[in-house]
């Protein structure tokens, strides 16, 4: 099972990642990926992820991978009003090239950086109703959603290939029920 992280160059693709999979903030100075680099391999489910390149000039080495992706995780940041406009865009890219039934969704990066935040969380929250996707926001830095973001999709794809689930898994019920706000008046 394949998961795609995909947005803006600078949202925060590979700080989720390393966030997941080593529980820490990777602070410092900010390397920009290049085309995919940063391939994941985990003993659990997801099995694999795919950090990629948000920069345009790698966008055809990326093109070439949305097809194997089971699920893609689309980030924006919540202090960087563009890449929340991109997004449509990105939308548009993701129904070209991914696979129909790919799992997908939006999440809100960097829900900590309160003093910066220009995206409001309802805006993140119309734009993810308006395409049909779930969404949440995460933060790398504290660690916010982010096991949650992985676990969904995870949920929803293993759900998927049982042949006949007792249960139907409801992957929005599930994100609104398992989130958590960003901070305790913002929410
Ligand atoms: N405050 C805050 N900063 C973050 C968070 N996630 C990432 N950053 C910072 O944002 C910058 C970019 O993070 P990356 O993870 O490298 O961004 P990317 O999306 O992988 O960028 P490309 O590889 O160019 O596509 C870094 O300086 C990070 O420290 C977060 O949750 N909160």
């Amino acid at each position: 099972m394949q998961v795609m992280l995909v947005g803006d160059s600078g949202v925060g693709k590979t700080c989720l990642l390393v966030r997941f999979k080593d529980g820490a903030f990777l602070a410092g100075s900010f390397i920009s990926t290049v085309g995919i680099d940063f391939r994941v391999s985990l003993n659990q489910y997801p099995k694999e992820i795919w950090d990629t390149a948000g920069q345009e000039r790698f966008r055809s080495v990326t093109h070439a991978y949305y097809r194997d992706a089971h699920a893609l995780l689309l980030l924006y940041d919540v202090t960087n009003k563009s890449s929340f406009d991109n997004i449509q865009a990105w939308l548009t890219e993701i129904h070209e090239y991914a696979q129909q039934d790919a799992v997908l969704m939006l999440l809100g990066n960097k829900a900590d950086a309160t003093h910066n935040r220009v995206v409001k969380r309802e805006d993140g929250e119309k734009l993810a109703k308006e395409f049909g996707v779930p969404f949440m926001e995460t933060s790398s830095r504290s660690g916010l959603n982010v096991e949650l973001a992985f676990t969904a999709v995870a949920k929803e794809l293993k759900y998927r290939s049982m042949k006949d689930p007792s249960e139907k898994f409801k992957l929005h019920e599930y994100v609104s029920k398992e989130m958590k706000g960003a901070g305790c008046c913002g929410t």
